[in-house]
């Protein structure tokens, strides 16, 4: 969904942009100040970031550049005070997409809005054609155990070739990583790299995103549409959770790669493409083959060359590193400085079950980040279930109940987000309802 973020800290006209424009179908992310703004900036990547002149902690104008060096594809529009024309003609000046007067202009906010994402998706369109230089290689690959090494090393070598690669593994353990490493260290570096995710589409709608269609092809489809095979002829196309993809098209796929062709939709000539196939799962696919839901011809297509990606139960080992480089990536991004992790929070993280593998984990050092008050990370820092699961009420916090301490984190990680509960929930690890449920409980 297409995403706006209103940085104000009026919160209640803050509130009423945001309902205004969620009206509109678009996603809307909310800060009340420069720095919640920057960091939602990094985390959702919104096309267009609203932004009011005065803010808290900074100036409006000032912070257009900070925002475009960020994210030079996204268009700010400035929301300036009435009758202050200078600060919108300096924020334009400044990269700004526009400005308007605060309060007065809410019937022009939407077609300014629809015409700066336009903009927006046009820019990030043509720069996803090109690879960014800080696209992940091999050396944003963390993990020295030998699992990973093995790992590492076989995709070094199919990287160097233009095979169809099969990656195996849970979830979150570093399957799309893996998958531009290849890309980037092969010889297609430099061209595009697609990643499609098959379980995030409706059947008719995967489809038409992979072949593209014609104008008139079916109702609905209004104008001509480039399709993602298209997007990325002479680059890779990296079909992550390719096991949910409907078994009628994947007969349609199959054909694809065979073919070197593919049909757009409402078409009747078809065209050549020529793309590397990465694809990714965490099912296993010879069992779907058995129970008829995966197509053991297309299975065999894909899996030419295939690399099992260890969960982070098997290689405990690597935690500690794990450990030290999201720590490193969050206090450059929130001005902390961290030099040391207590024995004790690692021993607790050690002992996880990790399900969510190195996604999980980064979520957890990104939290106890958050709550770190020194330059140590200590138990007390973790998420409380860590401590509840360890029969501990991290013993270096002050002596509370647990209910208490987890009212205190909830509350911090909401200030963090400002106030956002989709990403408060997401960096907790629970549903939405359940923030909900406990900001009542607790009277947050
Ligand atoms: N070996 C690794 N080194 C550095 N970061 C990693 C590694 N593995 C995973 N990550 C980080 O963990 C998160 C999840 O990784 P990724 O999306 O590649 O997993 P995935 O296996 O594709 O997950 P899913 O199956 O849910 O799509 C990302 O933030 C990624 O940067």
């Amino acid at each position: 969904m297409d995403k706006v973020l209103i940085i104000d800290d009026e919160r209640q006209l803050r509130g009423l942009l945001a309902r205004i424009i969620g009206l509109e179908g678009y996603e809307v992310i909310q800060a009340e100040n420069c720095a919640a703004g920057l960091r939602q900036l990094e985390r959702t990547r919104p096309e267009v970031v609203l932004c009011d002149v005065k803010l808290p902690d900074g100036n409006g104008v000032d912070l257009v550049g900070r925002i475009k060096a960020i994210a030079p594809d996204a268009e700010v529009i400035l929301l300036t005070a009435y009758g202050n024309i200078p600060d919108g003609v300096q924020a334009i000046k400044n990269g700004a997409f526009d400005y308007i007067t605060k309060g007065d202009d809410n019937p022009k906010i939407i077609p300014l809005l629809s015409r700066a994402m336009e903009k927006a998706k046009a820019q990030r369109k043509s720069a996803a054609g090109r690879q960014p230089e800080t696209a992940p290689s091999f050396e944003a690959v963390i993990g020295s155990s030998k699992a990973m090494r093995d790992a590492v090393e076989l995709a070094r070598k199919v990287a160097a070739t233009d095979t169809s690669v099969l990656l195996t593994g849970e979830t979150g353990t570093g399957k799309e990583v893996f998958a531009q490493a290849i890309h980037r260290e092969g010889g297609r570096r430099g061209k595009a790299f697609v990643a499609v995710n098959c379980s995030a589409f409706a059947k008719d709608l995967l489809e038409s995103e992979l072949f593209g269609h014609r104008a008139g092809a079916f109702t609905g489809a209004a104008k001509d549409k480039k399709g993602l095979f298209e997007e990325a002829d002479g680059g890779t196309i990296f079909l992550d959770e390719i096991g949910e993809m409907p078994i009628d098209l994947q007969a349609k796929l199959l054909r694809v790669l065979e073919s070197g062709e593919f049909l757009k939709i409402g078409e009747t000539k078809p065209r050549k493409v020529d793309m590397r196939v990465i694809a990714a799962t965490n099912r296993d696919l010879p069992e779907e083959i058995r129970t008829g839901n995966f197509r053991e011809d297309l299975y065999y297509r894909l899996s030419v060359f295939q690399i099992r990606l260890p969960s982070l139960q098997e290689r405990p080992s690597d935690i500690d590193e794990y450990v030290r480089h999201f720590a490193g990536i969050f206090a450059g991004k929130m001005g902390k400085k961290i030099d040391a992790v207590d024995p004790g929070y690692l021993d607790l993280l050690k002992r996880h079950a990790w399900r969510g593998n190195v996604r999980e984990l980064r979520n957890v050092v990104e939290r106890s980040m958050i709550m770190a008050e020194g330059t140590t990370l200590r138990v007390g820092d973790l998420p409380i279930e860590f401590q509840r699961e360890n029969g501990s009420d991290g013993n270096d916090a002050p002596p509370t109940s647990l209910d208490a301490i987890e009212k205190q984190h909830i509350a911090k990680i909401l200030s963090y987000t400002g106030g956002n509960k989709t990403e408060t929930a997401r960096l907790l690890g629970i549903g939405v309802t359940t923030l909900y449920r406990k900001i009542d409980e607790y009277g947050l």
